[in-house]
C-alpha cells in the first residue's frame, strides 16, 4: 500500500506541476503557436482531414449531408458572407462534412492570403521583450515558484502533513487479508474477534457494555503471522490500517522519532475507527536503560499518546514483538498494552493448513501428501512454510515440470531445514563410506527399536553443516507428549551412528562426526533426569543445569552426571546389540546409500525384505531395554529434534 500511496503522491505532484507550469508560462507559448500555425494547418489538412475522411466519424446521415450542401451553396452565392466569421466557420464545417474542403474557394483564398505558399512564405519574428529584471521575475514565476509551492505542499510539515495525510501516515484502506487467510492460529483469532466486532460498530459495542483493551500485544516468534493477523482485523472490520515498524521511529536525530509518533496518532485519530499496527515495538519500547536507549523520548511520546485517547475513541493500537520480556514495564502496564495475544509456531495441523493454503496457489501434483511434509517440519513458521512452497515451485519450474511434486516439496523442506545441498563438496571415498555406515547405523537402530519414530529418509548428500542425515517422522499426535520409552529410543538411535563406525572401521578409525549426536543425547538424558523426574536416584525434583551447577551441591551434581552416563551407556549397548545382530542389513543399507545417496523409508524396508526375506519384518521384541529406569510415565517435553544430524 505504501507503494500505491507513493504513486498517488507522484501523480498528484506531476499534475500539480503541469497545472502550475501551464498557468505561469502559457503566454510564452502563444508566439510559438502562431509561428507554427502554417505548419499546423498544413498537417491538419494533410493528416487530420484524411483521417476524418477515412474514419467512421464522417457524417453519413443523408439529411445532414443535404444541409451541408445547402450551407455551401448559400455561402458561395453570397460573397458578403466572407466577412462574417460565424458564416465562414459554418461553411468550413460543411465542406468537411461533404469531404470537399480541398475544392472550396475559401481554401485557395486562405492559402494565398494568410498562410503563404512554398514560393512565397510568410515570415513572423517574435521579439523578446523586457529588461533583465523582468526576465529574472519571469524565470522566478515560471520555474522557481511552482517548485517552492510543490515543496511546501508535499514536504514534512507541509499542507498534506498538516492534514495528517502525508505519505508517511497514510493508512491502507483496502486490506484484502481476512481471518480465513491466517492459518493454524485459531486461539489468537478467537481472541481478536471482539476487536473486529468493536471496529465494525463502536457505538453498538460500547452501548452493550463492551470494553476494549487500549493496546494489544501480539507475542510470538518471527514469521508466525502477527502482521497478517493485525491486517486481517482491519480487513474484516473494513477500517483503515496504519502499519509501522518500531525502527521507523528509531531515528538518528533527537526528537524525530517522537514527532513521528505524534503525527501517526494525529493521523489515526482523523480516520477513527482504525488500527495502528507497530511491528517490532521493542525497537523503541525496550526497558528504559539510559545506556541502551538512543532516544527515550520516542517511548515517552508513545506513552503520552496512548494515555491521550480514551478506550472508546475508535483507535486500536496493536503491537508485535518476539521479545516481550525486553519491553519497558511502563508499556505493558494496565491501561496501556495490557492484553497479550500469543501467536505461536504452528503445530502439525497448523502447518498442514498453511501449506495447503499456499499449495492451492500452485499446481500441485497427485503424489503430494501434505500430512507427511507437515509432520517433518516441526519448528518451521508460517513464513518458512510459505517460502518452502515457493522454493518447491521454483524447483519444479526449473526442472520443466508442469506441477509441484512431493519430491520438490521434500527438496524444499531439506533446503530450508538443513541448508542447501553441497553437491560440489569434495568428499573422499573413505569419508562417504564412513558416512554411509554412520547414517545406516542410525536408520537400522531406529527400525529395530520399539518406540522409535519411523524412518522417513536416509541420505549421505552433504547439506549445510551435515554430511548426511536420517529423518524420522513423528506420528500425527506425537509431537507434544513424548513418553519415556520414546525418549530412550531416541537415545539408542543417537548412538547408532558411532556404533556403526566402530563396528565396521574399528575404534581407532572413528571420527568426530558423532559430536552432534552425543550433544543431542546428552541434553535429552540430562533433561530426563533433572527435569522430567525419570531417574529413581534423583527423584521427582528438578535441578537447574543452566547456572553452571551453582544451585546444586557437588554431590547431587555427581549423581546426576553418573545417571546421565548410565543412560547413554545403556543406549550405546542397545545400539551395539542391534547393529551386531543385523550386520548384513547394515552392509546392504550402507552400500545402497553409497549407490543411490538417498533412500526413503519405503525403499529401506523394501531393501531389507530383499536381503532378509520375512525375518526383517519381525520386530525384535526380544530386545528388552535393560534397565529402563522408571515405569513409562507420559511426560510433556519441549519439542525434541527429530532429526539425527551428523556434523561434517
Ligand atoms: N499463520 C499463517 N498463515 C498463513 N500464512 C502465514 C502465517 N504465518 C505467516 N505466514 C506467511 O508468512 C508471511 C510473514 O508473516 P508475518 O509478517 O505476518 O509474520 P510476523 O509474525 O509478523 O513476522 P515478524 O515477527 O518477522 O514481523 C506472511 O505474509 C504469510 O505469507
Ligand atoms: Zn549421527
Amino acid at each position: 500500500m505504501k507503494g500505491v500511496n507513493k504513486h498517488i503522491k507522484t501523480a498528484i505532484s506531476v499534475v500539480l506541476y503541469i497545472v502550475i507550469i501551464a498557468y505561469f508560462i502559457a503566454p510564452d507559448y502563444t508566439g510559438e503557436n502562431l509561428r507554427n500555425l502554417r505548419q499546423g494547418f498544413e498537417s491538419y489538412m494533410g493528416g487530420n482531414l484524411t483521417r476524418v475522411h477515412d474514419s467512421e466519424g464522417v457524417v453519413t446521415d443523408p439529411t445532414l449531408l443535404k444541409n451541408a450542401e445547402a450551407v455551401i451553396r448559400l455561402f458561395e452565392s453570397q460573397p458578403e458572407q466572407r466577412s462574417n466569421s460565424t458564416a465562414v466557420a459554418d461553411y468550413v464545417k460543411a465542406l468537411v462534412k461533404v469531404h470537399r474542403l480541398q475544392e472550396g474557394e475559401l481554401l485557395s483564398a486562405l492559402q494565398r492570403d494568410v498562410l503563404g505558399t512554398a514560393s512565397a512564405p510568410i515570415h513572423m519574428v517574435t521579439v523578446e521583450q523586457g529588461d533583465f529584471k523582468t526576465k529574472l521575475w519571469r524565470i522566478f514565476l515560471n520555474y522557481i515558484l511552482p517548485i517552492l509551492i510543490l515543496r511546501a505542499m508535499m514536504g514534512k510539515g507541509g499542507l498534506l502533513n498538516a492534514m495528517g495525510l502525508s505519505e508517511e501516515n497514510q493508512p491502507s484502506t483496502e486490506s484484502g487479508t481476512k481471518f480465513s487467510d491466517v492459518k493454524g492460529v485459531d486461539e489468537a483469532k478467537a481472541e481478536l474477534e471482539e476487536i473486529v466486532h468493536y471496529l465494525r460498530d463502536p457505538k453498538r459495542f460500547t452501548s452493550l457494555g463492551g470494553k476494549l483493551p487500549k493496546g494489544i500485544l501480539l507475542v510470538g516468534p518471527p514469521g508466525t503471522g502477527k502482521t497478517m493477523l493485525a491486517r486481517a482485523i482491519a480487513g474484516e472490520a473494513e477500517v483503515p490500517f496504519f502499519c509501522k515498524s518500531g525502527s521507523d521511529f528509531d531515528e538518528m536525530l533527537v526528537g524525530v522519532g517522537a514527532r513521528r509518533v505524534k503525527d501517526l496518532f494525529a493521523a489515526a485519530k482523523k480516520c477513527a475507527p482504525c488500527i495502528i499496527f507497530i511491528d517490532e515495538i521493542d525497537a523503541f519500547g525496550k526497558s528504559r536503560n539510559p545506556k541502551e536507549q538512543k532516544h527515550p523520548e520516542t517511548l515517552y511520546q508513545f506513552l503520552v499518546e496512548l494515555d491521550g485517547f480514551k478506550q472508546n475513541d475508535g483507535v486500536i493500537v496493536i503491537a508485535a514483538t518476539n521479545i516481550p520480556e525486553s519491553l519497558d514495564k511502563a508499556l505493558i502496564r494496565p491501561g496501556r498494552f495490557d492484553r497479550n495475544v500469543v501467536v505461536p509456531l504452528p503445530d502439525v495441523e497448523g502447518r498442514r493448513q498453511i501449506m495447503e493454503s499456499y499449495m492451492s496457489k500452485v499446481l500441485s501434483g497427485g503424489d503430494v501428501d501434505l500430512s507427511i511434509i507437515s509432520r517433518g517440519t516441526s519448528g518451521l513458521s508460517g513464513a518458512d512454510l510459505a517460502n518452502m512452497v515457493n522454493v518447491a515451485a521454483i524447483k519444479a519450474a526449473k526442472d520443466g515440470a508442469k506441477e509441484v511434486s512431493m519430491a520438490d516439496l521434500e527438496y524444499a523442506k531439506d533446503k530450508i531445514m538443513m541448508g542447501s545441498e553441497r553437491k560440489s563438496a569434495v568428499i573422499s571415498e573413505k569419508s562417504r563410506k564412513l558416512t554411509a555406515f554412520h547414517e545406516g547405523g542410525h536408520a537400522l537402530v531406529a527400525i529395530h527399536t520399539d518406540g522409535a519414530r519411523p524412518v522417513h529418509k536416509a541420505t549421505i548428500v552433504p547439506r549445510g553443516m551435515t554430511l548426511g542425515m536420517v529423518a524420522q517422522l513423528p506420528d500425527k499426535d506425537d509431537e507434544t507428549s513424548v513418553t519415556c520409552k520414546q525418549m530412550l529410543a531416541m537415545l539408542d538411535v543417537c548412538m547408532g551412528g558411532r556404533v556403526a563406525e566402530e563396528l565396521i572401521f574399528g575404534k581407532s578409525e572413528v571420527t568426530a562426526g558423532a559430536y552432534s549426536d552425543f550433544q543431542q543425547a546428552t541434553s535429552l538424558a540430562r533433561a530426563m533426569i533433572t527435569k522430567y523426574g525419570m531417574s529413581e536416584k534423583i527423584g521427582l525434583v528438578t535441578h537447574n543445569y543452566g547456572d553452571d551447577g551453582k544451585s546444586m551441591s557437588t554431590k547431587t551434581r555427581l549423581i546426576i552426571e553418573k545417571e546421565v552416563k548410565d543412560l547413554l551407556d545403556r543406549a550405546y549397548t542397545n545400539a551395539k546389540t542391534i547393529l551386531t545382530n543385523h550386520s548384513i542389513e547394515l552392509h546392504a543399507l550402507a552400500n545402497a546409500l553409497l549407490l543411490k545417496e538417498t533412500l526413503t523409508g519405503a525403499q529401506i524396508n523394501a531393501l531389507f525384505d530383499q536381503v532378509d526375506g520375512k525375518q526383517m519384518r519381525v520386530l525384535n521384541d526380544s530386545k528388552n531395554k535393560n534397565g529402563t529406569p522408571n515405569k513409562r510415565i507420559p511426560v510433556s517435553v519441549p519439542k525434541p529434534s527429530f532429526r539425527v544430524k551428523r556434523l561434517g
